[in-house]
């Protein structure tokens, strides 16, 4: 048993897996032997999932009976969305909120893995498309709980993309906030053992059930060095308008202050995340044609000082939430969703990879250096 310590388990290797592919060195990202490039811009976010979950690209015919599977889950259950609606009145955050809201789903769960014949894989795969199509609903009922307005119902004609955005304003969305949203959802589906993904099969690999590995994900995710930064970039460019100052100059001060800028760095990744090419390049399609480069620009100028000032020489580069932000500012989304929307696109991967790993299960258990004492001499409370 090796004694050596490796800190935030950088580099090691705990299981295999033929879900997706991060070369941090040249900043590739393969979903199944696919490129994200080609995914992004080619495979609907159902195609997507049918990839991670079922093993290849569906046909026609096998992508309509999926997303129909799919549509036909949408509906959340009223006890669910009354303690959505308290949450929002509670001023709860939205990814504590989808936390609690996920937990609970598992209540109203028909048949939540109580059939003792059926496949550890089947009752997985069912409990996750249930929560993969109900995680938008809860969204947008609690975006739209949070505005005094009533949930609307999901339409099982719109695509997964499509009817978020449907339930969230009230309208259909047009081809290009359709596209643009569902591209950023193929990006975020899956990523190696990022933190939550990890956190997911962790808690799968006590064979504990897919909504307690769904629920523990979203709050790994949550944290602020994980997906909650791209809230987090948002925050900081508004903070850079509000500031009125250059944001290079900004950006100057703030590294001076010792600040870490949020969407900078990552555990793999040493060049630019090729998530984070896409959405740059998406977010300059969306400033032209709006004529509104403001964030565009602000961006751009902190990745060329950061970069200037030698960042990208240490690894140091953008990763996914640098832009993502901008993406779905620019389509109206408020700033609290933004790590939400990541959640309601990487449910899929944390699926994934707890079905993958429950196939060949084996107990996750690592060890601590243990440093404290191990001599010391009770002392019963009243004589302490
Ligand atoms: C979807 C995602 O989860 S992508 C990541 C999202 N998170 C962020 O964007 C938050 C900002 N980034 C970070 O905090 C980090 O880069 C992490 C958490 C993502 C990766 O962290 P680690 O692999 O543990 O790297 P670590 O924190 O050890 O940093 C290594 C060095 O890079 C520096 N560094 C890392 N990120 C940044 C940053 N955003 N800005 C400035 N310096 C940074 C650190 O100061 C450290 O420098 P040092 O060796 O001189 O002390
Ligand atoms: O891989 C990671 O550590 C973080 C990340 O980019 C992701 O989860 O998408």
């Amino acid at each position: 048993m090796s004694d050596e310590l490796k800190r935030g388990l950088e580099g090691v290797l705990v299981a295999e897996s033929d879900l997706s592919y991060v070369d941090g060195e040249v900043g590739k990202l393969v979903y199944r032997g696919y490129d994200i490039e080609d995914l992004a811009r080619g495979a609907s976010y159902e195609e997507v999932l049918y990839l991670l979950w079922y093993g290849s690209l569906p046909t026609r015919e096998e992508l309509d009976a999926f997303a129909a599977e799919l549509a036909a889950e949408r509906t959340v259950d009223d006890g669910v969305l009354d303690v959505v609606r308290a949450l929002a009145d509670a001023d709860e955050r939205p990814m504590a909120a989808l936390r609690t809201a996920t937990s609970m789903l598992s209540a109203y769960d028909p048949d939540a893995g109580d059939d003792p014949d059926e496949e550890v894989t089947e009752t997985s795969l069912r409990q996750g498309r249930r929560i993969t199509a109900k995680i938008p609903t809860i969204l947008a009922a609690f975006e739209r709980a949070r505005q005094g307005a009533e949930p609307i119902a999901p339409d099982p004609d719109l695509s997964h993309a499509g009817n978020f955005l449907y339930m969230l304003t009230g309208t259909e969305p047009d081809a290009v906030s359709e596209e643009t949203f569902d591209m950023a959802l193929t990006l975020h589906a899956d990523h190696g053992l990022n933190a939550s993904t990890f956190t997911a099969m962790v808690i799968g690999s006590t064979m504990a059930d897919v909504y307690s590995g769904v629920t523990g994900g979203i709050g790994a995710l949550s944290g602020s060095l994980h997906g909650g930064a791209n809230q987090d970039v948002m925050e900081v460019l508004y903070e850079v308008d509000e500031s009125e100052k250059d944001p290079v100059e900004w950006v100057k001060d703030a590294r001076a202050a010792g600040r870490r800028i949020p969407g900078f760095g990552h555990r793999v990744y040493k060049v630019k995340d090729p998530r984070a090419r896409i959405l740059e390049e998406k977010l300059r399609d969306l400033a032209e044609s709006s004529g509104n480069t403001k964030w565009l620009d602000y961006t751009t100028a902190i990745e060329q000082y950061l970069t200037d000032q030698g960042l990208l020489e240490k690894g140091i580069a953008p990763n996914v939430d640098f832009y993502s932000g901008s993406v779905y500012d620019s389509m109206g989304i408020p700033v609290d969703m933004y790590t939400p929307i990541f959640a309601m696109s990487r449910a899929g991967g944390w699926i994934a990879h707890v079905v993958e790993y429950q196939e060949d299960n084996r107990l996750i258990r690592p060890r601590a250096r243990y440093t404290g004492p191990v001599d010391a001499e009770f002392v019963p409370i009243d004589e302490r």
